[in-house]
């Protein structure tokens, strides 16, 4: 296992050099190190870490790149201003997105941790290419359509946008594609034009990107595929290309949901799945009143079994199973909902207190964890544990 204090990570100060209006809701930061140290190299599709001061002190909040990934000189964030949920209109507008929009200005000062993340271009192949935005999940396919522009492979890049107020960077995207000579072809569809777009006719098609929008503008080929945007957007290009004959391996995308995988969603969203679960439920006093009861019970280990995971707050118990990804799965599929948002170590929403026992991180945690603390979302047992969920 390893030690937590080994596990955090360097976080730099960068300069905010520029910021940019880039439509309605969405701004760009131009980011560069003060320390004299050189970028730290990035991969197309790869994601920054920024902490973000609040009343209740700093959190982590991840921005993909939206830049050149082979610019030396500078990074570049693309942020939408995240409202408060619809359906919670009394819960808090994005933290993050909400202090870089109101509060950040040229010149600042903040602390950021290198390029992470593992949804990045395969720049090894040599298949042509389908990149798949919605939204301002346009950000890292940004990224690797200027890696791509360097090659000669083919490229179909969709851009999923409500109207021409909500459409970022498309200049850059069209530069991209006229200096390419054919090679890059861009489509935007836009699901509620204005009025203003409609006189322009600043979109290829309305509505939303479906079978037909594919079909006319993809020869038949063997493409990689890279998807980027809100969940229900990233089901529906899945099944779309999986039905145009993509093969599954080929498709990438960036998912921090509570299914396993969109994979999972997909075939859910064609066909309704009951989701096993495996709950135990005790007593509602084990443990739950007196978090050293546990220690009462016999160890896991010595009896070959898998461990035992208890949420002591909600007297729930279940036996580990490494079916499941993380404690976070572990607890969801156990019928509980704590509280998560990156799903990857970084943002430490998960954080909870364990009781007892121990656990080991198959994701190295970005902040170093207090001994008495666990991101639940990235790491598993090693023996029976109780967390204070
Ligand atoms: N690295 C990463 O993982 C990143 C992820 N993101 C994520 O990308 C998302 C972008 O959200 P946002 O900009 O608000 O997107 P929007 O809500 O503005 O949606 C963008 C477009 O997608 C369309 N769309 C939505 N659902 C479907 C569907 N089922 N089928 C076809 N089209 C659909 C929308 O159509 P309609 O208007 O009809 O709903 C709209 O035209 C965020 O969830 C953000 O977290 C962003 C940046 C980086």
């Amino acid at each position: 296992m390893k030690e937590a204090g080994e596990m955090a990570m360097e976080f730099r100060p960068f300069r905010v050099r520029k910021k940019q209006i880039e439509c309605d809701n969405i701004v760009s930061l131009f980011l560069q190190p003060t320390d004299s140290k050189p970028l730290w190299p990035a991969a197309p599709g790869q994601y920054l870490t920024l902490k973000v001061p609040t009343n209740d002190g700093p959190v982590n909040r991840t921005y993909s790149l939206s830049s050149d990934c082979d610019d030396q000189h500078i990074y570049r964030i693309t942020v939408k201003r995240e409202p408060a949920p619809v359906d919670s209109p009394s819960a808090r507008a994005g933290i993050g997105s909400t202090w870089i929009h109101d509060h950040v200005k040229v010149g600042d000062d903040l602390q950021v941790a290198p390029p992470r993340g593992s949804f990045v271009l395969d720049q090894t192949s040599d298949r042509p290419v389908i990149l798949l935005a919605g939204g301002v999940g346009l950000t890292p396919l940004l990224s690797m359509l200027h890696a791509l522009a360097k090659t000669n492979r083919n490229v179909w890049f969709f851009h999923a946008c409500k109207n021409g107020s909500e459409h970022a960077l498309r200049e850059e995207v069209e530069k991209l594609s006229r200096a390419s000579k054919g090679r890059i072809r861009s489509h935007f569809t836009y699901s509620s034009p204005t009025k203003m777009d409609q006189e322009t006719m600043g979109f290829y098609s309305a509505g939303r990107i479906n079978q037909d929008t594919l079909q006319r503008e993809l020869p038949l080929d063997c493409y990689d595929a890279y998807i980027c945007g809100p969940t229900p957007f990233m089901v529906a290009m899945y099944n779309l290309l999986v039905d145009l004959g993509v093969s599954p391996p080929n498709i990438a995308y960036e998912f921090f949901g509570k299914a396993h995988s969109l994979e999972e969603l997909a075939t859910a969203a064609r066909q309704p799945i009951a989701r096993p679960t495996n709950v135990a439920r005790l007593g509602a006093t084990l443990a739950a009143k007196n978090p050293n009861n546990s220690r009462q019970l016999e160890s896991s280990a010595l009896q070959g079994e898998e461990p035992l995971v208890t949420f002591a707050k909600s007297g729930k118990s279940i036996r580990w199973n490494d079916a499941n990804s993380s404690l976070l799965e572990a607890a969801e599929n156990a019928g509980l909902t704590p509280e998560f948002s990156c799903r990857e170590g970084i943002c430490n929403t998960c954080s909870c207190a364990l009781l007892s026992g121990e656990v080991e991180y198959f994701e190295e945690p970005l902040d170093a964890q207090k001994p008495d603390k666990v991101l639940i979302c990235c790491s598993r047992p090693t023996g029976d544990v109780v967390l204070d969920i």
